[in-house]
């Protein structure tokens, strides 16, 4: 069984299949595995549809010979099946003919009606390229028109229509799926577009191990809790980490305090905000646990308040980039040589000066926050070009930034020169002003609580994750995306933390929920 789910290209996909083809694996049984193990999930989670129905739509493709073989398959569990094959009269490859052909071998199969209660999304997988043919999208739009009056659809491996590489989709002719089933691998597509995909479980089909290389992997709830340990039963508050957050600029101290809290909510001992002398009052009252210290104006202040008092420092939230702001962050950076975490205005602050900043994060565990404005401002790359090379682009980054860097977003993709993992977790709740400041409270009291062999990459994807789950907990409390607050994503770190999703049986790898809107 893998542990480490990669998130592939369609062309990498390809190539595992391959590789697990040419390791003794025929390509046929790998069908019959993807197909077998999507009936029993359709039975699994629609068993009380079935009665009403199950519509297979097949292409002329694998992804069709996937759909013969759970039109197959359910048929003979005592489900009414209705299939149709598009785009050909005969499906293309040896194994779709061949599955096809064994379905039809225990009776015709009847066209869909388009009022079966189940409909599975066989048309194209990851061997799609470019817009869906006319056939393709008639298929689409009967699945619409079948889901608008009730429907489930379940996606066999990717939702046609949905490029399976950078998840660009061609609506109105992409499916919009309830469920998809994706096998042995993540499709970085479906991560990219989760409001086509609906829940995503990624079903084994025995490819094995991923290959030890670069590539991006799905990093999860077991992925925090082994690197996250319970705390020390005789832990004081000088143990648990003391947090320095530098930022605060006048009429910005919210963002300093968002991140105490989230420190203080991930298991920091202390945490002090470093803000403008103007903001110390209103942050001492604001937030009780924290200290608040003004911007310090020599060095012995910055000892004081920094450089001899923290374990980890946090620079940016709310700090401006004027140049007084720049002067504060080279001064921290340079005195500081402990774990830190950059955000917002600290990582712009550099923009077009990667180099500057590398040499002076380089030699320690420091991870970079960015949105992608902010990366594509401080690398000086387009928002187009971050967005399209998303999965990349912080690997290749990440020795001149001398950084981890976690790039955030759907999905959040973290990653140095050795490693890529990709968080999946969160909902809409989380993209307002402010979320950012609360991850990298969590991120900071993660550079001191882990595994000491752990890299600041894999604490920032932990970070990531938990920030995730509690956008969903809260999400989930709410009752929707609309109400829900950054307090109650605080107020669900606890939960977070406590990391009980509950796991779906094997075969199901993985499984994100869909995501709310
Ligand atoms: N041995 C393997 O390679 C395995 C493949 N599997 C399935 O096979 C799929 C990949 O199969 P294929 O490589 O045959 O590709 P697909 O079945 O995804 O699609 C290929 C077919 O679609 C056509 N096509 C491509 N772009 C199109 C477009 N824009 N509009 C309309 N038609 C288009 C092609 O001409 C070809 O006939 C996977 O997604 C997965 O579902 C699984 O069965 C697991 C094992
Ligand atoms: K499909």
């Amino acid at each position: 069984m893998t542990s480490r789910i990669p998130v592939v290209t369609a062309a990498e996909s390809a190539a595992r299949d391959r590789a697990a083809i040419d390791a003794g694996t025929p390509s046929r049984a790998l069908m019959q595995r993807a197909g077998a193990a999507a009936a029993a999930e359709i039975a699994r989670r629609y068993g009380d549809r079935l009665r009403g129905g199950v519509a297979v739509h097949a292409g002329p493709g694998n992804n069709g010979g996937d759909g013969w073989v759970v039109a197959a398959a359910l048929r003979r569990w005592g489900a009414t099946v209705r299939a149709a094959l598009h785009g050909a009269d005969e499906p293309k490859t040896d194994d779709a003919r061949y599955e096809r052909a064994r379905a039809l071998a225990d009776g015709t199969l009847d066209a869909p009606t388009g009022s079966e209660a189940v409909v599975v999304d066989g048309v194209l997988g990851t061997g799609a390229r470019g817009a869906p043919a006319p056939f393709a999208a008639a298929a689409v739009e009967r699945m619409h028109v079948a889901r608008a009056s009730g429907a489930v659809v379940v996606a066999l491996d990717v939702p046609t229509g949905l490029d399976a590489t950078t998840g660009e989709n061609f609506d109105p002719h992409t499916v919009r799926a309830d469920l998809t089933l994706t096998f042995g691998t993540l499709k970085r597509g479906l991560l990219v577009a989760r409001g086509h995909a609906g829940t995503i479980a990624v079903v084994d089909i025995g490819l094995g191990e991923a290959p030890n290389d670069v590539g991006p992997v799905l990093s999860g709830a077991a992925d925090v809790a082994r690197l996250a340990p319970a705390l020390d039963a005789a832990a004081h508050k000088g143990t648990r980490g003391k947090i320095a957050i530098v930022g605060g600029a006048a009429g910005m101290a919210g963002a300093t305090l968002l991140s105490a809290e989230a420190a203080l909510r991930s298991g920091a001992g202390m945490a002090r905000v470093v803000v403008a002398p103007e903001s110390v009052p209103v942050a001492q009252t604001a937030l009780r646990e924290a200290l608040a210290s003004p911007w310090p104006t020599d060095d012995a202040a910055l000892a004081h308040t920094v450089t001899e008092w923290a374990d980890v420092v946090v620079l940016g939230p709310g700090l401006g980039r004027d140049d007084a702001a720049r002067a504060l962050a080279e001064r921290v950076l340079a005195a500081w040589r402990g774990p830190v975490v950059l955000d917002a205005d600290a990582v712009t602050m550099f923009a077009g000066d990667t180099a500057r900043l590398g040499t002076l994060l380089r030699g320690r565990p420091a991870l970079l926050t960015p949105h992608p404005l902010e990366l594509s401002r401080l690398a000086g790359l387009s928002l187009d070009e971050i967005l399209a090379r998303r999965f990349d682009v912080g690997r290749e980054l990440a020795a001149t930034l001398g950084a981890s860097v976690l790039l955030k977003g759907v999905p959040t993709v973290i990653s140095d020169e050795h490693a890529t993992l990709v968080s999946a977790t969160g909902t809409p709740a989380l993209a307002t002003a402010g979320s950012g400041d609360v991850l990298t409270g969590i991120a900071a009291a993660l550079l001191v609580h882990a595994n000491a062999d752990a890299r600041a990459t894999e604490r920032g994807a932990a970070a990531a994750w938990i920030h995730g789950r509690a956008g969903e907990i809260a999400t989930a409390r709410r009752g929707g995306v609309r109400g829900t607050t950054l307090r109650d994503v605080l107020g669900a770190l606890s939960d977070a933390w406590r990391g009980d999703a509950a796991r779906a049986p094997y075969p199901v790898l993985a499984e994100l929920p869909a995501v709310p809107g």
